[in-house]
């Protein structure tokens, strides 16, 4: 799994036209989303992740926590890319693991909106240009 935490003013997105022939089912109100203050996490589900999802879930969510900490950050926004990496999982198992990574932040106390998956969207965001608001991480299971 590769990531691209960018620690931002806000981010928001505005869903689009379809990018899979079968994306995330959503409600209205997940067309459009915006969080202020917030860490985003962009993240490329990769083919290796599907040996242990379970491990890189919390191996993600490890790293996302403690970059939030360093940052100071509460508001997390999980947002599905594409674009990370040349080896992608497939998408039913790289849902999967967004919602989990969705639902054990919440689970640890932060404030958490994931952007809906298989969608082509617009998004604005505003890094803050601090030291440690461009990061990366990449995290397999195994090592
Ligand atoms: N492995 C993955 N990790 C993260 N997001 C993914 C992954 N696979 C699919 N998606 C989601 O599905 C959308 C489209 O994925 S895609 O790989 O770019 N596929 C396409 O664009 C297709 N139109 C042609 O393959 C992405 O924007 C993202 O929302």
């Amino acid at each position: 799994m590769r990531m691209l935490l960018i620690h931002s003013d806000y981010l928001e997105y505005e869903v689009k036209d379809k990018a899979l022939k079968k994306p995330e089912e959503i409600s209205e109100e997940q067309k459009r989303g915006r969080l202020e203050e917030v860490l985003a996490v962009f993240v490329s589900v990769e083919k290796v992740d599907e040996q242990n999802p379970e491990e890189v879930v919390e191996k993600a969510v490890a790293e996302i926590k403690d970059v939030a900490s360093q940052v100071k950050a509460q508001n997390i926004f999980v947002y599905p890319f594409a674009h990370l990496s040349s080896e992608l999982a497939s998408p039913d198992v790289a849902l999967e693991i967004l919602k989990t990574i969705e639902e054990k932040l919440k689970e640890e106390g932060f404030n958490v909106k994931r952007a809906p998956f298989g969608y082509y969207k617009a998004f604005k965001l505003s890094c803050k240009g601090h030291p440690l608001a461009e990061l990366s991480r990449t995290v397999v299971p195994g090592e």
